[in-house]
């Protein structure tokens, strides 16, 4: 059964002081789904963010809360679909967590901003939700950035949205705090069927949690899509026009740039025995060789992202005599040989033969193991 339409926009334009940056925005969020923008900084994410959460006008074009256009919405009408969290901190004097979270019901309580029992159960239960009842007590502004980064966002829960926007929610967070965030935003997209439109600049992340992408580059969206459509080879170092190294879309991993020039070391390696070497040899800056890899091998992706030049198989395939001797040519050249490798199977013969004829050419050969 296809979801209920939370939000769309519909030939939005983006921008400040009647300038546009970003044009013919058209995007849409269900109940259930996560949709993530990522994009280079200072693409436009963070506006197309606050355009949506009424914070900025609309340039030209609307956004739409189910079929309501936004500027017909009256505020608290709005803070009870949609809850926001944005990057730029509040700053509030002498306020508990828990008031900073109570802040979360404003949309529900009456002039005075009384909290009923059911608010503050509200309340309770987010701050659980959220791992931070330990800290109700502590003054706000006392809380480390991560500290903080999850008080405002047990506050937005407080809101019981519809909708929930989240600039660079999981910036501030350590790697047990974003899966565990990124974790709790799945089950609520699930079990409560609210939609969540967010920016990250964790690609790998985005990559794993979202059920949409929205690439913002220039002055379009660039791609809009399912992960696997928007994340293939090669794709994100020509959104971030990455020079310096390269973002592997396969296993969401980063590489630095690698070490140029005529190979000095030759390593055979594979099954993983080779990555952490290769890494090793990069921070070196030492130039190296890695062969015979199949293209399936998990040392594969960092071996062609950092040496010199790999002498690979197509995957699944035999090694023929023609890598061994493209190998051995490049390996005599070296002036060391690593092997990694410490078991040969059948597959890797002509792996064992290498070692063999560096022996036998009196190479120097050292054995590596992480
Ligand atoms: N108040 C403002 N007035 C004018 N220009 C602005 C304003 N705020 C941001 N900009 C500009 O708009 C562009 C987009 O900024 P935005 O913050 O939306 O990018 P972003 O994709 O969220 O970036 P980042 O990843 O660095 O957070 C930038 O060039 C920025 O300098």
């Amino acid at each position: 059964m296809e979801e209920r339409e939370l939000l769309h926009t519909d030939g939005l334009s983006v921008g400040y002081h009647g300038k546009e940056l970003i044009k013919e925005i058209g995007i849409s969020l269900k109940m259930g789904e996560i949709v993530t923008l990522i994009g280079p900084n200072g693409a436009g994410k963070s506006t197309i963010l606050k355009t949506i959460a009424k914070q900025l006008q609309e340039i030209c074009g609307s956004v739409y809360v189910e079929n309501t256009r936004l500027c017909e919405l009256p505020e608290k009408e709005l803070a009870k679909k949609m809850s926001i969290v944005f990057t730029e901190r509040i700053t509030p004097e002498l306020m508990t967590v828990a008031d900073v979270v109570a802040m979360g019901r404003y949309p529900y309580t009456g002039g005075l901003g009384i909290l009923t029992p059911k608010d503050e159960a509200v309340v309770a239960q987010c701050m659980e939700q959220i791992r931070i009842s330990p800290l109700k007590e502590r003054n706000f502004m006392s809380l480390s950035d991560g500290q903080k980064q999850r008080v405002l966002l047990a506050k937005a829960l407080c809101q019981e949205p519809e909708i929930l926007i989240l600039d660079e929610p999981t910036s501030y967070l350590d790697v047990k705090y974003k899966l565990e965030f990124l974790s709790m935003l799945q089950e609520m997209t699930r079990k409560k069927k609210i939609g969540v439109l967010m920016s990250l600049h964790e690609l790998d992340l985005a990559e794993r949690v979202s059920d949409k992408i929205v690439c913002v580059k220039g002055k379009n969206i660039e791609h809009y899509g399912m992960p696997e459509e928007v994340f293939t080879d090669g794709f994100v170092d020509q959104l971030y026009e990455i020079t310096d190294g390269t973002f592997q879309e396969k296993s969401g991993c980063v590489e630095l740039k690698k070490c140029g020039g005529i190979p000095e070391v030759f390593v055979i390696a594979g099954n993983g025995t080779g990555s952490f070497l290769f890494r090793q040899l990069q921070r070196n800056g030492i130039p190296f060789a890695v062969g015979i890899l199949g293209k399936n091998d998990i040392d594969y992706p960092a071996a062609e992202a950092l040496a010199v030049q790999v002498i690979a198989a197509e995957a699944y395939q035999d090694f023929e005599r023609q890598h061994y001797e493209a190998a051995k040519q490049v390996m005599c050249a070296c002036r060391k040989v690593i092997c990694c490798q410490t078991v040969f199977g059948s597959q890797n013969v002509l792996n064992r033969q290498l070692l063999q004829e560096a022996e036998d050419c009196g190479m120097e050969i050292e054995l590596w193991q992480k």
